[in-house]
Formats: C-alpha cells, structure tokens, sequence
C-alpha cells in the first residue's frame, strides 16, 4: 500500500535519511521511534510530499508516484497528515473544521456526530478554537483526521499534550481505525502507549531503519529483572551466562527463553530471584526497552 523505496534527504551535508526503504500494508499501525532530530518528521515529510528527497521515491497503491501533479491529486485523496495545532483557525469553531475535512475527503459530513461522540467533544466542539486548552486542540486535530477518514494517516506526535484519559481515548480510536483497514504512521515519544496498538515500530538512526520490532507474531521471550551493574558483575562473575543474553542501559538483565529446556527455565528464575529478591518478569521485549537497547 505504502512503498518508500530508497529515499533519502541531506540538508546541506548532513544525511537525515540515507538509502532507506520499506514497505507498509493496509490494517497496520506503524509506530516510528527515534530521539529527537533523528528524521521521523523528515520521513512523515517525505511520504507526504512536504519535502522532496535527494533520492528514492515514495509508491503508494503500487501505482502512484509524486512524479506527476496528475498522481500526485490521487495520493492527496488517499493520504492526510496530521494538522499542526498553529494552523487551526482560531475564530472557527471545531465543527467547522471538522466539516471541512468531511467534505474535502470524504464528500460528506454524515460521520462527524458520531466522532464528536466518540472523543468526548460534545461540550466544546461548537465553540471558537481560541478558547480550546492544548489538549481539545489536539483532540480536534485527531478529530480532523477521522472526519477525512482517508486511507493513509501519517500522525507526528499524536498524543502531545493530552492527559492519561484521552491518550487512552485515542489510543482506542486507533485500534478501530486499524480494524477499518487504515495504514496509519505515528511518531511518538510515548513509547508505552505505542506496544498497546502498533503491528510495528521502526526504530531510525542515522539516516536508516536499525531495528524492526514487530508484534503479536510469537515474539521471543526473555526473563528480565531489574540488576544495577554492580549485581550484573557478580551474576556474570558467578554463572556461565549465555552469550545472548541482553544487559539494556546498565539496568535491565534479559536472558532469551528461546531454545532453553523447562527446568532450565526454572533454574535461571530461582538463581535471579536469590540474587535479588525484586520484580521479574517473563515476555518479550517492549518498545522502551528496544529504545533503551539501540540509544543508551
Ligand atoms: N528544513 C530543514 N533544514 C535543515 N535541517 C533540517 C530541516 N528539517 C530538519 N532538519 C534537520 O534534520 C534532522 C532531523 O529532523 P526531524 O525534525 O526530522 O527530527 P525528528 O526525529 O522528527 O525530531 P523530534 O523528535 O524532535 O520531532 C535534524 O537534525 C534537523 O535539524
């Protein structure tokens, strides 16, 4: 559905996205992490158009290209970017807004109570943008987004700004939008909230994919506790650890279960807990602890 095939971007002499490609199918979720100035916003930019790259092209539906205006006009149909909170009209109320980007996209405003309904807008939604705190401005920013209800949705920082509530809110839509089909991006800092919907998170640095983490598909699973480096030496001191265990950011001790017979298993769960009677857990790596892995 989304092809990025060997793109690449330099400001000036610095590489921002060097050679990368990847592909992205419909009914996935997307998530993208990397510290800050890595290049997520520079790839949202590229796979919208916002910027064109050095090299390497962007195929969308397998058949349309930038190259020409003419395809150019059925990408913008199929894809939208998430709206900067700065270009929000402020003397517009967010139905109105919500209206336009019914009609633009989808022809129609019919869905948009329903929207409304679903994030919770109803006691605001009429009222001018100027009197909207951060977090209704960016609740309406999504809204933009379901209202255009396009099949490709590219979502910089998605949950800026909003509480515990609505980051779970919109972390629900998201699983809907997901059933409907839609190939959503989202760049996020919020590392957590991206294990609860992601099919996927790449991780970037410079210029290149360095990891592909990707969910729910018999994930290998690592016994993990917390260990400060002091008790990791005197683990590896006393024990024929395996070479493939992880030790993540001077914290977190992982040994893979892959491959590791039952009674093993239990060995090594016993021997961690005498060495530290704290939290262990069994189950496969999250999106912190990759982050944690690939930029400590
Ligand atoms: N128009 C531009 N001109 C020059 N340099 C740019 C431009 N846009 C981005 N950059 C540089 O490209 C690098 C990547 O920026 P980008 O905004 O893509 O990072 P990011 O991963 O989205 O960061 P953040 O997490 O802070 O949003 C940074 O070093 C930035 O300074």
């Amino acid at each position: 559905m989304l092809t990025l095939k060997n793109i690449s971007v330099k400001f000036k002499d610095k590489v921002v996205l060097d050679d990368l490609s990847f592909q992205a199918e419909k009914g996935e979720i997307i998530g993208v992490a990397a510290p800050n100035g890595t290049g997520k916003t520079t790839l949202f930019n590229v796979m919208a158009n916002y910027l064109k790259p050095n090299a390497g092209e962007v195929i969308i539906d397998d058949n349309y290209t930038y190259k020409s205006e003419k395809q150019e006009i059925k990408i913008r149909k199929r894809l939208t970017t998430f709206p900067d909170q700065d270009d929000l009209f402020d003397e517009l109320s967010g139905i109105d807004h919500l209206k336009l980007y019914g009609n633009m996209w989808k022809g129609t405003t019919k869905h948009i109570p329903q929207i409304v309904g679903k994030l919770n807008m109803g006691n605001y939604v009429k009222n001018k943008v100027r009197t909207y705190s951060l977090g209704m401005r960016q609740r309406l920013c999504f809204a933009m987004m379901a209202a255009a209800d396009s099949s490709i949705m590219l979502m910089d920082e998605v949950m800026n700004g909003l509480d515990i509530n609505n980051v779970s809110l919109i972390s629900e839509y998201l699983i809907e939008m997901k059933k409907e089909q839609k190939l959503i991006f989202i760049a996020s800092h919020l590392l957590e909230n991206l294990d609860l919907y992601a099919d996927r998170v790449i991780f970037l640095s410079e210029g290149k994919i360095i990891h592909e983490q990707r969910f729910g598909r018999g994930n290998d699973d690592y016994i993990k506790i917390s260990l400060d480096p002091h008790q990791y030496n005197r683990l590896i001191n006393e024990y024929v650890i395996p070479d493939n265990h992880l030790y993540i950011a001077s914290h977190l001790f992982c040994l893979p279960l892959k491959g590791m017979k039952q009674a093993e298993q239990m060995k090594w769960v016993e021997q961690l807990l005498g060495l530290k009677e704290k939290e262990l857990s069994i189950g496969p790596l999250g999106t912190v602890e990759y982050y944690e892995k690939h930029y400590h």
